[in-house]
Parts: C-alpha cells; structure tokens; sequence
C-alpha cells in the first residue's frame, strides 16, 4: 500500500512526470532535513564538550582532595580509636570492663566551655612582655601539638605556664589521671578554676600553682605508684609547656642537669617532656655535629636526652604574634647517657669549647687553662683524647667532648694549681703570698657566644 501512496520516484527516469514545483518542493524539504542533521550534530558535538568538562572537573576535584588537601592530614587529625578484639567467648563482665577502658580511650567530652579568644576578651587578659605571654588560640593546632606528648590517659601532667588554658583543655582532653598547672600570673585565676571544675565534673584531678617554675620541687609531686626504674619503659608522667621565651633556655638547662642527677621529676624515671622553644632555638637543640646551628645547647640536651624536633608553629598562630616562630620539642631522657661525667664539668667544658665556633675547638679548650700553660695543656688534652687539633667546635660529637673532658680532669688532677674557674662566672682566687690567706674576687667576663 505504500508503495502505491508513496512510489519511490527516480528523478533520472521519471523527470519527465514530476512537475517543477515539486522538484523545488523536494529540493526545500531535503536542505531542509540536512539543515536539522547539522544542528542536531553540533547539539551531539557540545553536549560531549561539556560532558568531557564535567568528567574533568569532578576527577580534578577528586584528585585534588586525594593529593593537595591529603587525606592522611585529616586522619592524622584523628585519633583512630584502637580495635578492642572480644575474645569469643568472654563472659558479661569481660565486655563490660572492656567497655569501660574503650570508654576511657577516647578523648573526654568537657561540659561547654567559652573559646579561648572570649576568654581573653572577658577577662582583658592583654598579654604582658615581660612575662613572655604569647597565647595559642586555634584549636585543632593546640591538639596537634599535644597529640606529640603520646598518650597522656590515666597520667599524670605537669604543664608549664597554662596562661588562659588553650593547652591544658587539649591535654584535659587526653584524659590524664592528674594535672598540675604552674603559672606565674594569678590573673588566670578564674580562668583555670573554671578548667580545674570542668575537670573535676568528668572525676578529673587539676592542681593549680601560682608560682614561678624555677621554684617548683617536683621531687614528691607524684605518687610513689608511678615511679620507674631508669632503665626500665619510661613512666606515664609528662612534662609540657608552651614556655615563656624568656626562661626556656635556662629552664632546660636545670632540667637537663636534674636528668643527668636522675632528681626532681626523674626521681620517677626517665619522664619525657614535650616543650616550646624559638625555633632557631628548638633547632640548636637537636643539631648534628657539622650543622651550622650545632652549639652548647646541642652537645648539652643530646648527651642525657634524645631530643626531636617535632613541628614548627608560625608565629602567627599566637597572640600577639611574636617576632619568630615556634618549634616544639620533645625529650626523652636517655637510658645510658652518653658522657660518663657529671654535668657541671661537662657543661664547663662544652660552653669553652662554644666559645667560639670558627676557630679551631683546641684554641677553646686552651681557654680553660690559664694563659701561661694554655698551649702546652691544650695541646696535652688533644693527645691524650686522640683527636685532630684542627677539628671545629661544630664538628665534635658528644663522645669526643666527653674524650675532652675525661683529659682535661686528668690534668687538673695532675696540676691542681691551674684549675681556677676562668670563665664566665666569679672567681675566687687565693692569693698565697699574705700571710693570711685571702681570697681576692675577680671578675671575669664572658665571651661566650650565647646558645
Ligand atoms: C607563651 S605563654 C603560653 C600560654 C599558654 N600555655 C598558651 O599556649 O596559650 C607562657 C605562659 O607562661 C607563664 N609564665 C611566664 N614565666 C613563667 C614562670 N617563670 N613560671 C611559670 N609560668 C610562667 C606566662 O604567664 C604565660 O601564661
């Protein structure tokens, strides 16, 4: 039937029956048709262009997530509560202690607290100069820092300078057993009496003390319970402290000493810290013989600690912003350390040996003898350590100062007349020629190159 309403018509043979007005008719509907073929291709060909751009926006958005953002810094935000195996067949009270310690793993929820910033705003806490007051506001920074202290569950904490108190909640957070804050200035007060409340609330132990840190006796502060023997695994206490600039170097100074004495605070064990320091400071700290930062500092935390420089702050993350930034440390006392000698003569002759790091280190250690005997000591002190005279301050490792120090007892044992203090400090020197004998103090200034 549709061949008979619709012949198919070849305009070759059949030119003759069709008329003009439909061969002009047919020639309209064809470029008509092939009209629309065009656009529908064109629509086809952008439909694919803005298909392709989709496809590669959300792989760039996918990448980007997966490798600029990085998805482990997020985890890595997170502590991934440990996998607790129920062994299968474990009575009730098994898995209802074992939900209570899985409990006590994650983090304690404080009741709602003012941010940090409020606090500041509520209380105008202006930050004082003099005390080095530099507070950290931000939050997820603060948790970052403490989450380097380990785990801090069921310890107990002794965190320097809490000011308004950003550290200590992280550490609260933590959920030590027992915390004790040192700060100097009382007008924290109601701020940490607030935490030490908010602490008690979730059957926590927060004790406050207004007092400079220098002052604190941290030789009964901890239960007996918590002690460690030196060489066995270090015990669950920490030291932690965003320090005031203006003390930290001297601070870990008397706590190194007091590590290498195994007093104060390592009466209880090799207790590790977690502490603040400038960061050219922190990196003086953990620097390598032949590091340009390698000073007394070094040679003094690396011979009875290990230090680690565990991240950079930048100064912008405090308030007000101090002039550097910030590197945190942490330390764990070493089980041996790695001079056999006590810290005051160590120090002694670590400090000479600083004196000047560009000259040759025995020119520095000539310097602890007086100027008569100086090369002929020094010289004395190289041979029996057996160590190149022209090596660098910066280029002796902790045991060649130890080497050092071993000779240079030996001969002020040997010739005890020269063991006068000639450096850095007041000295009293006996005058043999009175007839009563008579002590003459005599200054002498340093010039020691201060790290
Ligand atoms: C750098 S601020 C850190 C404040 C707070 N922890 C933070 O991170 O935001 C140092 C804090 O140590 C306190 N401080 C200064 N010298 C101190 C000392 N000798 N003993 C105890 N605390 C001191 C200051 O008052 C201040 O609160």
């Amino acid at each position: 039937m549709d061949k008979e309403w619709m012949p198919k018509v070849d305009l070759k043979k059949d030119r003759a029956k069709i008329k003009n007005i439909h061969i002009s008719l047919m020639n309209e509907v064809e470029k008509q048709n092939s009209e629309r073929v065009k656009q529908l291709m064109k629509l086809r060909r952008s439909n694919r262009i803005l298909g392709s751009i989709l496809g590669v926006t959300v792989l760039s958005i996918y990448f980007y997530t997966i490798y600029t953002v990085k998805q482990e810094k997020f985890l890595d935000d997170f502590n991934e509560p440990e996998k607790i195996i129920i062994p299968p067949q474990t009575n009730g009270l098994i898995k209802k202690g074992l939900k209570v310690l899985y409990k006590k793993m994650l983090n304690i929820r404080l009741p709602p607290l003012p941010t940090i910033k409020d606090i500041i705003k509520l209380y105008k806490l202006s930050a004082l100069k003099h005390l080095s007051q530099n507070f950290l506001l931000d939050e997820r920074l603060i948790d970052k820092i403490i989450k380097k202290a380990g785990n801090l569950n069921g310890s107990h904490v002794v965190e320097v300078g809490p000011g308004p108190g950003g550290l200590t909640r992280s550490i609260i957070r933590k959920g030590p057993k027992k915390l004790i804050v040192v700060e100097k200035d009382r007008r924290f007060k109601p701020t940490l009496d607030m935490l030490a409340d908010s602490f008690n609330c979730v059957h926590g132990e927060m004790d406050i003390i207004y007092d400079d840190i220098r002052n604190l006796n941290m030789n009964n502060i901890f239960p007996m319970e918590e002690k460690k023997e030196w060489l066995d695994q270090v015990p669950n206490i920490h030291l932690i402290g965003n320090l005031p600039f203006n003390v930290s170097t001297i601070l870990i100074i008397e706590w190194l000493k007091k590590i290498s004495e195994h007093s104060g605070a390592w009466t209880y064990g090799r207790v590790k810290m977690l502490l603040t320091f400038q960061k050219e400071v922190a990196e003086r700290l953990v620097a390598e013989p032949f590091d340009k930062q390698r000073c007394r500092l070094s040679v003094m935390a690396q011979a009875w600690t290990q230090p680690f420089l565990c991240t950079i702050i930048p100064g912008k993350a405090f308030l007000p912003k101090p002039d550097v930034d910030v590197g945190v440390v942490a330390f764990v006392p070493l089980e041996q350390p790695r001079t056999k000698h006590e810290f005051d003569i160590f120090e002694k002759v670590t400090r000479h040996i600083f004196n000047s790091r560009q000259k040759y280190s025995i020119k520095c250690v000539g310097k602890l003898f007086p100027e008569y005997c100086r090369q002929e000591f020094s010289n004395l002190v190289y041979k029996l350590s057996d160590l190149d005279p022209t090596l660098k301050s910066t280029h002796l490792t902790v045991e060649d100062i130890d080497k050092i120090t071993t000779a240079y007892k030996y001969v002020i044992e040997k010739h005890p007349e020269i063991s006068i203090n000639t450096l850095n400090q007041l000295s009293y020197v006996l005058i043999q020629n009175f007839a009563k004998p008579y002590y003459l103090k005599i200054h002498i200034l340093p010039d020691i190159e201060e790290c």
